[in-house]
């Protein structure tokens, strides 16, 4: 049988929408407020589902406390009350969209995964904005 399971998680970060290739006033046209210099923060919603046979001996496809620590370790200490843009080298050449954060975030747990589970993020960069990638 194949399922899927959910580990959500929480963290903050500041960021600002700033293109590097374009005037001030072009990044203050296309980003507006999200251009700050100074920066703003959001407070970040992470739904990681993994899907996978379910291991008859245990019912889980994977254990959520060991997903829930891998998400701790890998994405809560990495990026938890840090500045995207200036703490962060995964942005060092990537606006900190939420659709490239997202992406960014599965490129660090995939690899980190069982061979043979699908993965599938989702980050809510506010109750309203948010991202998904994964393999479906
Ligand atoms: N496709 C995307 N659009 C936007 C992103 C993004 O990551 N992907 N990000 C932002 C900003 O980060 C911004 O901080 C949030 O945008 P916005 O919806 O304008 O802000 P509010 O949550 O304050 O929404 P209100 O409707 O003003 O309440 C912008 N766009
Ligand atoms: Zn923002």
């Amino acid at each position: 049988m194949i399922a899927t399971i959910c580990r959500k998680a929480h963290f903050n970060a500041a960021h600002r929408l700033h293109n590097p290739k374009w005037s001030d006033e072009k990044n203050l046209k296309v980003f507006g407020k999200c251009n700050s210099p100074h920066y703003h923060g959001h407070n970040f919603d992470l739904e990681v589902r993994i899907r996978g046979e379910v291991n008859p001996n245990t019912g889980f496809v994977m254990d959520l406390a060991v997903l829930g620590n891998l998400i701790k370790d890998e994405v809560e200490e990495r990026f938890d009350h840090k500045n995207l843009n200036e703490d962060c080298p995964e942005f060092e050449n990537i606006l900190p969209s939420t659709e490239y954060f997202v992406q960014i975030i599965y490129g660090i747990l995939k690899p980190k995964l069982e061979k043979g589970h699908l993965l599938h993020i989702t980050l809510h960069e506010t109750q309203k904005n948010s991202a998904a990638y994964g393999d479906w």
